[in-house]
């Protein structure tokens, strides 16, 4: 025992006395990574921990081993390879783990059991220390080695992954550009791992990078893998879709092969068609064919009766005698007659559809011209009948000129005198006419001849053209007849043919002097025909001579009396002036309202208002038993229409027209009437309707001596302020002095609307209507609260002289004149009340101021008067109608509106002026 010892220290003492001294190095300087790993492996052992050296050279194994489910990735990833040898990478490592932790207990157990048996020499300490060194180094060796079979597999598989890579890249080039990056980037590890892995413990742990990248690779590995997986999954996928291909590909060609099978079976059950066909053809069995073999042999026997008739005819011709000779000569001679006989024929019957034609063509053109004529009478009836309308409106004018202006009266005498003259040759016109007429009746009467004759010889025509056809039917068939008796040589019968045909040949001749006489007929009748005509034409134009004469006569005429007429309008004119300014320019009407039901409320109230049918200027009111009379320019009593009031308006519509300023308004308390004077109803219209329509009435009638263009503007003034009717925005307006240096006033941004006709105001009244404001208060349910201006402008120019005229048209509706206290109003309709009171009574300052011919009118108190100053003022015509109540419950408001239209009635304006302006002068 103590020898086997002995020996064994010695084996030691030789074989690891270097070791020995380098661990003794180690254990003073630690200067190699070797030694010290030694060192502390021996440290380790003493303390009985496991040595660190395994751990640091296989940390990256052990963690990879100790992953269960990635050795198990591994193992299933190999499986996927399908070869055996793929299966070294991890198993090999988690193998030599495991071996040497058992190598470790073991080791462990050893020294356990030694410690426990061997004594406590220090030798045999030594000894077993060796021993299990010895054990350790061999057991790592083997592991080395084991390593090193590991990576020699490695390596291997991994030039297998290469290749496989390589391929994969090579087929699927296109679908891995993305993951190229990847493999280069794997394929520049594997490069940089080109470099022989150290084999001893030494270069191991020198080398931890190198390690380091065997780990990455491991990694890269398992992606390459997957990828792998991936990548065989899509092979597999177009292997399939490959697969399916190729079988439509040859299910396809099978299809096409049996398509051609049948085309060939096809084929060559024509080409037997054929070749039976063809045998048949053969033996001759078609139809046409047959056809033409029968054909053939008629043609043949035809050909046999052919010679046949020709021998005949030989043997006939072998035969001839004189006198049929001389027949058949006749016979020619006949028939070269006869074609003469209906060339000549042809040549009549050509003339003859000539002489049609002709005859047709003569007839429309006289048909045109009668046409013509009778236009042309018609044309001078329609002349004649405007002559004679003309006719009374001569007679009113030189009736009125004999009326009113004497000194004209020779004058028209003479224009009678000449309108007498006038009518004669008109008379005269009308027996001409009435000539003409009967002439053309007659030529009407004429050509009703000539059509019937020529009918007849149209007529005798035809029949003379059958008889002749019939001549010849009957020749053709003597002809025949003749050529038969050639054949049997009868001379009796050819001189009996020959009497015929002389006979036809006379009657033939005895023909043409008909036909002749009735050219002769035709022509005359032709020329009768152009002589009538240029006989009416010369005719209708002497008439027409004699027509522009005479209308150039009236002519001259009419403008004497037009002129006449126009100095009879301007006398006129000044009569009417003179008419107005003689009733006064301000003039004051009084309607009272009639007692309608509604407006009694309490029942007994009694009538307090009374008009005189004897006066039209005075009415009545009783208070407390007493009557107070008011002494106005016309006072309408209840039951007056819309018309009579309008009448003694419309005056004042023509002054307009003439170019004066006009102002109609109506005044009076809440429910009095104003508007229904000033608007009225749908059925029954006010004075601004008819005032209109009589405006454009009188332009119609001055159409022809003057131009006049009508337009209009519509305003409201509620509370003060302005507000323009004809829009809808309905914004707030201001009257501001004309810029254009006139002094006129005007209301900057108002809507003027030129008028074109009546029917056009209508629908601008309508517009202006819808737009006012209207409030209901106690006195009127439909109070109108607002004064409402309607402001027509006429501006004319005499197309004569070329002087121009402005007038101006203001109607207005004014609101109620009631006193506030009796409205009830309060709050807004307080305000709305006051400032109606305001206005008004600016109104009556501006009527005092007037009156008392003050040099300062208070037109600017408020927008009314300042609105309505140039129809108010000086020069201008005013028409106040004042509408009162005729119950007692209204004597308060009737005894006051009376009252101040009383002191209006005595406001003089003065001599109204008219708005002209002649060559830039103003009158
Ligand atoms: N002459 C008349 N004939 C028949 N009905 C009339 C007459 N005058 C007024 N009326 C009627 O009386 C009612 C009130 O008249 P209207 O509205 O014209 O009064 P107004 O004075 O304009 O009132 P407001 O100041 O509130 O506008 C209306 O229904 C109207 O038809």
């Amino acid at each position: 025992m103590y020898a086997f010892y002995s020996l064994l220290v010695y084996i030691f003492y030789t074989v690891f006395k270097k070791e020995e001294e380098d661990v003794l190095e180690g254990a003073c300087g630690a200067s190699a990574d070797e030694a010290e790993h030694v060192s502390m492996e021996t440290r380790s052992k003493r303390c009985g921990h496991t040595p660190r050296l395994g751990k640091k050279v296989f940390a990256p194994l052990l963690l990879e081993s100790s992953s269960g489910s990635d050795s198990e990735e591994l193992s299933l990833s190999d499986e996927d390879g399908g070869d055996g040898t793929d299966l070294p990478a991890c198993t090999p490592l988690a193998a030599f783990l495991s071996f040497k932790q058992e190598a470790e207990q073991k080791t462990s157990q050893h020294q356990v059991e030694t410690t426990a048996k061997i004594p406590d020499s220090p030798l045999v300490a030594v000894m077993s220390h060796l021993l299990s060194f010895l054990e350790q180094y061999s057991h790592f060796q083997q592991l080395q080695q084991q390593v090193d079979q590991y990576r020699v597999q490695l390596k291997r598989h991994r030039f297998q992954h290469r290749r496989q890579m390589k391929a994969l890249r090579a087929s699927y080039r296109q679908r891995l550009k993305d993951k190229n990056s990847i493999i280069t980037s794997l394929e520049e590890a594997w490069s940089q791992q080109q470099a022989p892995i150290p084999l001893s413990e030494g270069e191991c742990s020198s080398d931890s990078g190198t390690q380091g990248g065997v780990h990455q690779l491991v990694q890269s590995l398992h992606s390459l893998q997957s990828e792998k997986s991936n990548l065989r999954g899509e092979l597999r996928l177009l292997h399939s879709q490959l697969e399916q291909k190729e079988r439509d590909r040859y299910s396809r060609i099978q299809g096409f092969q049996q398509q051609i099978d049948e085309l060939k079976g096809c084929i060559e059950e024509r080409e037997e068609e054929l070749s039976r066909l063809r045998t048949a053809t053969v033996r001759g069995a078609t139809d046409s064919e047959k056809r033409v073999l029968c054909l053939s042999a008629e043609n043949e026997s035809l050909k046999q009766s052919l010679s046949v008739t020709q021998d005949l005819l030989q043997q006939l011709s072998t035969i001839p005698s004189q006198s049929s000779n001389m027949l058949l000569k006749e016979n020619e001679n006949l028939r070269s007659r006869v074609q003469q006989l209906e060339m000549s024929l042809q040549q009549r019957a050509e003339q003859l559809s000539h002489l049609e034609r002709h005859n047709e063509e003569s007839d429309w053109r006289r048909g045109q011209e009668l046409r013509k004529r009778d236009d042309r009478v018609r044309e001078l009836q329609l002349e004649l009948d405007r002559e004679r309308a003309k006719e009374p409106e001569v007679k009113y004018v030189t009736k009125t000129v004999e009326v009113e202006s004497p000194a004209t009266l020779k004058h028209l005498n003479k224009v009678r005198q000449k309108n007498e003259l006038l009518s004669e040759k008109l008379v005269h016109q009308n027996e001409r006419c009435k000539q003409l007429e009967e002439q053309i009746r007659k030529s009407d009467e004429y050509s009703c001849n000539l059509q019937h004759k020529i009918a007849a010889y149209e007529r005798e025509i035809g029949a003379l053209r059958e008889e002749l056809l019939k001549e010849i039917g009957h020749l053709e068939e003597k002809k025949d007849e003749a050529v038969k008796a050639a054949a049997s040589c009868s001379a009796e019968h050819f001189q009996n043919l020959q009497e015929q045909f002389f006979c036809l040949q006379k009657r033939l001749t005895s023909l043409p002097p008909t036909l002749r006489s009735m050219k002769t007929d035709y022509a005359s009748l032709r020329s009768q025909v152009r002589n009538f005509s240029d006989f009416y034409g010369s005719a209708i134009n002497e008439a027409k001579k004699q027509i522009s004469a005479a209308i150039h006569e009236m002519s001259e005429a009419n403008k004497d009396l037009l002129e006449k007429y126009r100095k009879e309008v301007a006398m006129r004119r000044k009569y009417h002036e003179q008419l107005v300014e003689l009733k006064g320019n301000i003039r004051v009407l009084c309607r009272v309202k009639p007692v309608l039901k509604e407006d009694q409320h309490e029942e007994g109230q009694s009538v307090v208002v009374t008009t005189d049918p004897n006066n039209e200027s005075s009415l009545t009111v009783l208070s407390k038993g007493k009557g107070r009379v008011f002494e106005l320019d016309k006072v309408f009593h209840p039951q007056a229409t819309q018309e009579e009031v309008f009448q003694e308006i419309e005056p004042l519509v023509t002054s307009c027209i003439d170019g004066y300023h006009v102002c109609i308004f109506a005044y009076g308390q809440t429910g009095s009437g104003k508007t229904y004077t000033m608007e009225g109803s749908v059925e029954n219209p006010g004075i601004n309707q008819r005032a209109l329509k009589q405006l454009f009435n009188v332009i119609e009638d001055r159409k022809d001596m003057w131009s006049y263009s009508v337009s209009v503007s519509s305003v409201e003034i509620y509370n003060e302020v302005l507000r323009d009717l004809l829009s809808k925005d309905g914004e707030k307006l201001d009257i501001k002095i004309n810029p254009d240096g006139t002094g006129q006033l005007h209301v900057p941004g108002l809507r003027v609307i030129e008028v074109r006709n009546f029917q056009h105001i209508k629908k601008i009244l309508a517009t202006a209507r819808r737009n006012r404001i209207t409030f209901g208060t106690q006195m009127n349910q439909h109070s109108s609260r607002s004064h409402a201006l309607l402001c027509v402008t006429v501006e004319g120019i005499d197309l004569a002289t070329g002087s121009k005229t402005t007038g101006k048209l203001n109607l207005v509706d004014l609101a109620g004149s009631e006193r506030v206290w009796k409205s009830g109003a309060e709050g807004e309709r307080l305000k709305e009340a006051q400032n109606i009171n305001r206005s008004l009574l600016s109104l009556g300052d501006v009527i005092q101021a007037l009156r008392a011919r003050q040099t300062h009118i208070p037109f600017r108190n408020s927008r009314l008067t300042y609105l309505l100053q140039d129809s108010l003022g000086k020069g201008s015509k005013t028409v106040m109608v004042v509408q009162v109540s005729a119950l007692e419950s209204n004597l308060g408001e009737t005894t006051c509106s009376l009252t101040f239209a009383q002191r209006v009635c005595k406001v003089e304006l003065g001599p109204a002026a008219r708005k002209i302006e002649s060559a830039g002068l103003c009158d």
